[in-house]
């Protein structure tokens, strides 16, 4: 966390409140993102992931807490302001024009950027919009409409896209929902090569197999508070991690199951279990991808 007068990690979530009227949405969140890391943020459906995305991209206004991005303190700075100091996102709903092609969706985006800066960095702020799309896999659909692309491939966008605005810190909410599983590989790489150029990642994600093969550190988010947070490893065998997604208290352990909202989220790690049920079968504890075996070892659904 935030050591007064020496070093600061890029973005810092400093003891976050989001009150709902009576739901605590976020409860006291404190957590960091060091600039070259991939970061996790985990937790059942409803534990208040979106929320804290809201609250550092500037979308929601903290009941209280703050969010430190570069050094300096953006609890109250717009998000188009955020956006211009190097903040970059994309969301679970796909934005991108579907009027428009693949190439000029980006090529927008990269205007709007460029735009936004001043005139003595522009030249330095341009993008090189078909070594983008490349470098994001997308190049053989430049020229289709936006509108009739595959879903991954719009996903893919959604990231070309964000990363034309050349940002320092990427927040990713759900990033591979509708890839395949070759398409979520070649993403994880990408991710750890934008962290290797210095770019700082933080992302919801709930395909596990994803998060543990990709992310150096993992925030865990249970009812809006961080109940665990460390490297893959640790956050695997954390037994509070292994209890918030099981939907089991120590009362259910002896037989009466409470927290149903997240028993039947589905997210993780019971990706395979059917939501339908009430609760997941106890052996969804054995489907976390043991840690180092890399991504899309074909334990992913
Ligand atoms: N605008 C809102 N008004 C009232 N309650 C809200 C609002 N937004 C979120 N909540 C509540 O805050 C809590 C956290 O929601 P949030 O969407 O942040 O969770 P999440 O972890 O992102 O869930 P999911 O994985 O389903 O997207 C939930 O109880 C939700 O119902």
């Amino acid at each position: 966390m935030a050591s007064r007068g020496g070093h600061r990690a890029l973005l810092e979530v400093d003891g976050v409140v989001v009150r709902f009227g009576g739901v605590v949405a976020v409860n006291e969140a404190r957590f960091d993102v060091e600039a070259g890391t991939v970061t996790g943020l985990i937790g059942p459906n409803g534990a208040g992931k979106t929320t804290c995305f809201n609250v550092i991209s500037g979308l929601q206004r903290p009941t209280s807490g703050k969010v430190w991005f570069d050094g300096r303190n953006v609890s109250n700075t717009p998000v188009h302001r955020r956006s211009k100091m190097g903040m970059g996102r994309t969301f679970q709903r796909l934005e991108a024009f579907g009027s428009l092609t693949v190439r000029d969706n980006v090529r927008v985006a990269a205007d709007i950027h460029s735009g936004a800066l001043p005139l003595r960095r522009r030249s330095a702020g341009k993008v090189d919009i078909d070594a983008l799309l490349e470098r994001v896999g997308i190049a053989e659909y430049a020229r289709e409409r936006a509108d009739s692309i595959p879903t991954g491939t719009a996903r893919l966008l959604e990231l070309a896209r964000c990363l034309a605005s050349q940002p320092k810190l990427l927040l990713l909410d759900e990033p591979s929902s509708g890839l395949d599983e070759t398409e979520t590989d070649d993403f994880g790489d990408l991710l750890r090569d934008l962290a290797a150029e210095g770019c700082a990642i933080l992302m919801v994600e709930h395909d596990m197999d994803l998060v543990m093969g990709v992310c150096d550190t993992i925030h865990v988010l249970d009812f809006g508070s961080i109940i665990a947070q460390g490297d893959p490893a640790a956050i695997r065998n954390d037994p509070a991690v292994q209890k918030a997604y099981l939907g089991y208290s120590d009362e259910a352990d002896e037989g009466h199951p409470v927290r149903e909202n997240h028993a039947q989220s589905g997210g993780y790690p019971g990706d395979e279990y059917d939501t339908s049920t009430d609760l997941p079968p106890v052996e969804a504890t054995m489907t976390l991808p043991a840690v180092g075996s890399g991504i899309g070892r074909g334990e992913r659904r």
